[in-house]
Formats: structure tokens, sequence, C-alpha cells
């Protein structure tokens, strides 16, 4: 027997438009069986319509999508969405107000005979947590259950994806993180495989194994959420995921660097030659406190979060570093605290105005 390609899903240089604007420029991906993916970048990069292409609700101009192998989507064809064997879960959930959330459930499987459509929407009620709602209505709900049960609606046909359109954002902060996390694990525990699109970055990295961070039409990096932290491959990613700043520094050796903060050595090798310019970036937990040694800065805004606290501290120079030290250090704003540098992961880009003369592209 033929075994079916790793790849569930696959999109080769795929480009979409609205009338004259490309949208989608030439995006690659490929998502294997079973994984949670996710595209995140900022409002109007493209995710939805990357995820609409995904579905069949809108053609590509080049390049194909395959899913299982098969071509769904080419220049010219379309295979329609309802047969693609994909679940969708979009923000407004858009359950039908007048079935019960059993009916919800159970509205995709409306062929199926009526024992089997009993007994799989009981499963997956059962799966999502929420059996004892079966016979309530969307209204007596509230929106996390509501968004369960559009997830347990999706996931009821079996498909062989799902695809989820920024599904937590109409829900608050605390839902949002605990909802994310419970998907996360309903989608691993059933193997299924799926595709997110937020511009949360939080619902990114609580769902996806592998991210996509797009900007513009196209993906930059495709990575996991930790390399996207710690090992960003262009300054755009760098901002875009989590916090932190550039420090201005020059490069000693391939993987040594000298910045106000002192020399540190990291764990690749940078190609712009010693004495380069360049900007280090420093995220807020590379950035430790370190009361007898030789560096100061000046605390001058603090963030409680809790277990720890976010400072911003004013460097001799002038510039500014962000530091996350545990909440029990509790500094008040203008005190002088002692740090050091302390990054596993050193990552520098070329300074912007040295980036033309060494001809050097970030990525
Ligand atoms: N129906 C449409 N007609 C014309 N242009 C559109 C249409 N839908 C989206 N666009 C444009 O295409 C670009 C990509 O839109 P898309 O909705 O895919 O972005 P997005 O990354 O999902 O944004 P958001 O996070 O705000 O939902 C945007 O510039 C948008 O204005």
């Amino acid at each position: 027997m033929r075994r079916p390609p790793d790849g569930m899903l696959t999109l080769s240089e795929i480009e979409c438009r609205y009338d004259d604007a490309l949208v989608v420029r030439g995006l690659s991906m490929e998502v294997a069986r079973g994984t949670i993916a996710c595209l995140l970048g900022p409002s109007g990069c493209g995710k939805t319509t990357v995820l609409r292409a995904i579905a069949g609700f809108h053609p590509v101009d080049r390049g194909e999508i395959r899913l299982s192998g098969r071509v769904v989507s080419r220049p010219g064809f379309v295979l329609p969405p309802e047969r693609r064997r994909l679940g969708m879960v979009f923000q407004d959930h858009a359950l039908f107000p007048h079935l019960t959330v059993a009916d919800n459930v159970g509205f995709g499987l409306r062929r199926a005979a009526a024992a089997v459509r009993r007994k799989t929407v009981e499963r997956v009620l059962e799966t999502v947590g929420l059996a004892a709602m079966a016979r309530r209505y969307p209204h007596e709900l509230s929106g996390g259950q509501q968004q369960r049960v559009a997830l347990a609606r999706a996931l009821a046909p079996q498909p062989d994806l799902i695809l989820l359109d920024e599904p937590f954002s109409n829900l608050d902060v605390e839902l949002r993180e605990r909802l994310s996390g419970e998907v996360h694990d309903i989608l691993k525990r059933q193997g299924t495989t799926a595709v997110l699109v937020t511009h949360d970055q939080h619902e990114a990295f609580a769902l996806g194994e592998q991210i996509g961070v797009m900007r513009e039409g196209r993906i930059l990096q495709w990575d996991t959420a930790y390399n996207l932290y710690h090992e960003p491959n262009c300054r755009f990613v760098a901002d875009f995921i989590g916090q932190g700043v550039f420090l201005p520094g020059t490069l000693l050796a391939p993987d040594t660097v000298e910045t106000e903060l002192g020399i540190y050595r990291g764990n690749r090798a940078y190609p712009w030659g010693k004495g380069a310019r360049i900007e280090v970036l420093l995220r807020p937990d590379d950035i430790v406190p370190d009361p007898d040694g030789p560096l100061r800065a000046a605390v001058t805004q603090k963030a409680f979060k809790g277990a720890e606290i976010l400072y911003t501290l004013r460097l001799s120079s002038g510039g500014n570093v962000l530091a996350l030290f545990p909440s029990h250090a509790d500094h008040p704003i203008g005190a002088l605290v002692g740090v050091r540098v302390q990054a596993d992961h050193l990552v520098a880009f070329p300074s912007p105005d040295s980036a033309s003369r060494t001809g050097t592209a970030p990525n």
C-alpha cells in the first residue's frame, strides 16, 4: 500500500491577490500530520487570506496547496471547501442559536446514522469537557464554553485538518490563556493536525508547535516558539516576538561581542568581520542582578508581574535595557542596581548604518 506523505498540508510558493493587490507573496510551508502550526503576524499581513486559501475559499494565482499529498488548489483549480475534510473554528464561533449544544455539535454529522451521531457527539463533548451541557442552548453558555462547542463541532466529523482563525480574540485575557492551553491539549490528545492564525504571540506560543512569523504576505521565519524568541533570524522577528532592546556593540571575534555591558561570547559565529558595528539583542531575562559586580544601572520604570518585576534600567551611556528580576528584588525608581549579562544566545544584527557599508542583510 502506498504510504501517505508525511506532509499533511503543503503550501508551495503560493500567491494570492484581491484584484490588483498581491497580499500573499510566494509563501511556502509544510505541516506534518498531528502538528499544530501557527501563522503569527501583524494585522493585514495576509494570515486570514492564507487560511482562506487552505480552506478553499480563496484561489491561488501561483503555486499550489496539497492536502495529504493531493493538490487541492492551483491556478485555475480550487477543490471546494466541503470536499477538503476540514474543520473550521473562527472568532465569532457562529453557533446556531436555536439548536442545543448537542445539535450544534452533531450538525456536521447529519448524514450519519442517528446512533453513530449520538455517540460521536457524546464523545466529542466529553473531550472538550462539556458533556453536562449537551441540552443547553448557546445563550446559556459562557464565551469560553461557546468556543469549546465550536471546537467540538469542528472535531466531530474527524477532519484531517482543523483551521482556527483568531479563535479566542473575543475572550478576556485570562480565559484566552486557559482556553489556548486546553485546546492545545485536546488537539494533541486527538492527534489532530491544525493551523491557527493569530496576531497574539501568547496564543501562538500556547498552541503552536511550529510558528511562521509573517510580514507583508511572506513567512520570515518558520520555527519553534523557543527559537523565535532566542534565535530570531531578522530584526522584524526579534522586534515582533517578545520584549527586548538592541544595544550597540562591536564584533571582537565571530562569536564574541563587546557592548557597554562588557564582553560576552555567544553560541554562533557571525560573518561580518572583526570590528564590525553591530546591535545586540538583549531580552529582559538576559540581564540578571549582580549586586557585587562593577556595572550599575538606574531604575527608570518598573512593572510588577507577580513572580517577577520588569525593570527599565538606564545605563551610564543613556541607553536603556529591560531586566526581569525575581519580585523579592524590589528596587525603587531612581535606585542604582548592579547587573550583568547572562545570555546563552547571542543575537546580533549589523547596525542599520553599517549594513549598507558591509552589504550584509540581517537574514
Ligand atoms: N475582500 C478583500 N478585498 C480586498 N482586500 C482585502 C480583502 N480582504 C483582505 N484584504 C486585504 O488583504 C490584506 C491581507 O488581509 P488579511 O485579512 O489576510 O490579513 P490578516 O493578517 O489576517 O489581518 P488581521 O489580523 O487584521 O485579520 C490586507 O491588506 C487587507 O486589507
